[in-house]
């Protein structure tokens, strides 16, 4: 179905951007994989999917690094036809704690860089007359939790994004939708669970139920697949009226 075309994926050599780049890359997609840590292992799972990948490792706090990484795909694959601003850190902490320097990245991170990627991304699509930009929001874009004042502001700020741009384009072949997980089993989530086991002296198990259950009413984690599988449906024609929509995959969470 995404034979021909190119899909960056911000964040994806771990967790739901892996698991979004796995899924675009299983419907023909090539694919540009971004992200820190080792990118030998998520770059061969793909390529055993017979479809072709590389990596840029850009700091997505960074603009200058953006720019570097949109110039790279172009040129290695002469467009990004579908975009997908997945990256994103947590910091947990009361706002008056929050450290400056955590909110700065949290922000620059899970918000700003997608304003830099869209930017980038938008002239080409254009001109193509066809694109697909898939924001990950979350559960937390729409509703907030204490101490994730700046994740909160971020995934709130990227639904906004998502709006804007899906209704700047609303006249052509481009859309702009945002996914909003709810509990995602990543180390991004697993850290939080460790965290909450050592503060109150709990298993890791009973850590992660209690976790699931403050929250997440089916109980059950989202998977990285059922991520995937939206995201191909988004970058499907079955979805081209579907356009600025912030798309709950959360068990729940949100319904309450
Ligand atoms: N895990 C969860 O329960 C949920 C996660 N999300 C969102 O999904 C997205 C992915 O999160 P997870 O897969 O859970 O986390 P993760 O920690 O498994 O993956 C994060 C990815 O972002 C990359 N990354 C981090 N900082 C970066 C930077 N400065 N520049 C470039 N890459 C950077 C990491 O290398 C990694 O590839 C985030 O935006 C997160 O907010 C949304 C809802 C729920
Ligand atoms: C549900 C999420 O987006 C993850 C978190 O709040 O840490």
């Amino acid at each position: 179905m995404l034979k021909g075309k190119t899909a960056l994926v911000t964040g994806s050599t771990s967790g739901i951007g892996l698991g979004i780049a796995k899924a675009l890359a299983q419907q023909g997609a090539s694919i540009v994989l971004n992200g820190f840590g080792d990118a030998d292992k998520p770059k061969a799972e793909i390529e055993s999917l017979g479809a072709r990948v590389v990596h840029h490792g850009a700091d997505m706090s960074k603009p200058s690094d953006i720019e570097d990484m949109m110039k790279f795909a172009a040129a290695r694959f002469d467009r990004v036809d579908i975009l997908v601003n997945n990256a994103g850190i947590q910091h947990v902490a009361k706002v008056e704690d929050f450290p400056v320097d955590r909110w700065d990245a949290v922000i620059a991170i899970n918000l700003t860089s997608a304003f830099h990627t869209t930017r980038l991304a938008v002239p080409a699509m254009r001109e193509a007359n066809w694109g697909r930009i898939v924001n990950i929001a979350s559960a937390h874009g729409l509703v907030a939790s204490a101490q994730k004042s700046a994740y909160v502001a971020a995934k709130h700020g990227i639904v906004g994004l998502t709006k804007a741009v899906a209704l700047e384009t609303a006249t052509t072949g481009i859309t702009c939708n945002a996914i909003c997980p709810g509990w995602v089993l990543t180390p991004l989530v697993q850290k939080q669970i460790d965290d909450r086991s050592a503060r109150e002296g709990i298993s890791v198990a009973q850590a992660q139920n209690d976790l699931l259950g403050e929250k997440q009413p089916s109980l059950q984690f989202t998977t990285v697949e059922q991520l995937g599988g939206l995201a191909v449906f988004l970058c499907s024609s079955a979805a081209d009226q579907v356009r600025g929509v912030a798309w709950q995959v959360d068990g729940g969470w949100t319904a309450q």
